[in-house]
């Protein structure tokens, strides 16, 4: 087999946006609303109706006319009598005259004639009767009709991932269904001859498949089905037969390994066999510079390296953003922040790097063995140190870019 050696890397920001450029919704599907958690909105989410949609009261106590308040002072009570008792949830019949108050619960509408509502800390009670010693704005102590939302508002525009707070907003205007970008089913093979199952003992030379599952957690944590694929062997023909299945049967593929310039490397010939459009094939980063983005028909092949550390990386890089695009997201990266570097860096850095780390809040370090076939740095990172190519010599006490793992969530803006 010959495979080219030569590869013309293109810079990780070229590379995101090869792939989201290209990238379509894959559709859209109504959702029960206690599914669609973690799901993408596909339509603006619109108030139906003001929020609170009557006044009301946001403390217990009285509602009361502020202006029979006037005059109360430290050295001046004035005094009410109580006509009527409700709780939240009940409405009074009652229309307040002069010096009258309705004894109200948190959440109760507030009745005819009040408006004002005196806190029980702010009364002294004697029996149906009580005063105050301290006059009262309008409006003093209420939660206005239409204070949080308005009829016709826009709260929550398409795009956006339903997280609790959605699903809250979703709740309130009566939504037992939600329109929701179609979650891609993915597939992931795992190539490589010297791979065991998790569950297989091991033997010279072989490892146990940590990719594939890695991926898997990686796609569940984006809450997105996925199937898992096998090869029997690293045999092109047999490669190529499962990458059709797995094509047929899925929305888009991972695979890891084989993606290199190795004689057992099948990958860049498999693209070839399928006639697909290869967007890039190297990139100026590390770890994942082998990483392979090709699309064959409508289907999106993502070649990631077998590496572990440059594995988990690709993914979180490219096919993060790709997938949330699928499924109609408008915000596609990882959060980013600056944090101050814990230790000394001194490694050079020709092309971009990505350092599994552990951030703080305010500081961030390597979390340990740097490299590309590293997997205990995986397992105690929580973020990605980024260093620009070009660079080298970072010291303690230096700002440093920070990629966020771990969130369901991205940001609009990619800022690298
Ligand atoms: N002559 C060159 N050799 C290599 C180059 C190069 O430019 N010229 N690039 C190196 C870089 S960088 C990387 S990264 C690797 C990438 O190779 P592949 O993506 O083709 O991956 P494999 O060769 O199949 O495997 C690499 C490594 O990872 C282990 N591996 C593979 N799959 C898994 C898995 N599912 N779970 C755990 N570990 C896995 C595999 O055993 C190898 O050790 O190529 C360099 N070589
Ligand atoms: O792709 Mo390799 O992981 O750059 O080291």
């Amino acid at each position: 087999m010959k495979v080219e050696k030569t590869r013309t890397p293109v810079t990780v920001a070229e590379a995101v946006f090869r792939v989201t450029d290209r990238v379509c919704r894959t559709g859209t599907e109504r959702v029960p609303l206690h599914a669609s958690y973690g799901r993408i909105l596909a339509e603006p989410l619109t108030a139906t109706h003001d929020v609170p949609h009557f006044t009301r009261s946001p403390y217990d106590g009285y509602a009361i006319a502020s202006a029979d308040s006037a005059g109360a002072s430290g050295s001046s009570r004035v005094s009410f009598t109580v006509v009527d008792h409700i709780g939240a949830g009940e409405v009074s019949q009652a229309v307040i005259s002069r010096h009258e108050a309705v004894r109200l619960m948190t959440g109760a509408a507030l009745p005819a004639g009040a408006d004002a509502v005196v806190m029980f800390e702010q009364a002294v009670s004697e029996g149906q009767t009580f005063t105050i010693r301290k006059a009262f704005a309008p409006q003093e102590n209420l939660s206005l009709q239409g204070e949080d939302m308005l009829a016709g508002e826009m709260v929550i525009p398409a795009g956006r991932f339903i997280h609790p707070g959605v699903i809250a907003l979703l709740a309130t205007f009566g939504y037992a269904e939600v329109e929701t970008g179609r979650r891609p089913v993915v597939g992931i093979l795992s190539t490589g001859t010297e791979l065991l199952a998790v569950n297989s003992p091991l033997v010279p030379g072989k490892i146990r498949n940590s990719n594939g599952p890695m991926i898997a957690a990686q796609l569940a944590r984006m809450g997105i089905p996925y199937r898992m694929y096998d090869t029997e062997a690293d045999q092109l023909e047999d490669c190529l037969l499962t990458v059709r299945r797995a094509m047929a049967e899925t929305d888009c593929l991972i695979t890891t390994g084989g993606v290199s310039v190795g004689d057992y490397d099948y990958l860049p010939e498999i693209y070839k066999r399928l006639g697909a459009e290869v967007l890039f094939n190297k990139v100026a980063m590390r770890p994942g510079s082998v990483t392979t983005v090709a699309v064959a028909g409508d289907t999106f092949l993502f070649g990631l390296s077998g590496n572990p550390s440059a594995c988990f990386t690709g993914f979180e890089l490219f096919v993060r953003p790709a997938l949330l695009k699928m499924m109609g997201a408008d915000h596609l990266y990882l959060p980013r922040t600056t944090a101050v570097l814990a230790e000394d860096f001194a490694k050079a850095n020709p092309f971009t790097r990505f350092i599994r780390a552990v951030y703080d809040g305010t500081t961030v370090r390597p979390a340990g063995f740097n490299k590309s076939g590293a997997v205990s740095s995986i397992a105690r990172g929580n973020s990605l140190i980024v260093l620009p190519g070009g660079t080298r010599g970072y010291a303690s006490g230096d700002t440093v870019d920070v990629l966020l793992l771990g969130t369901e969530e991205g940001t609009d803006e990619w800022g690298l």
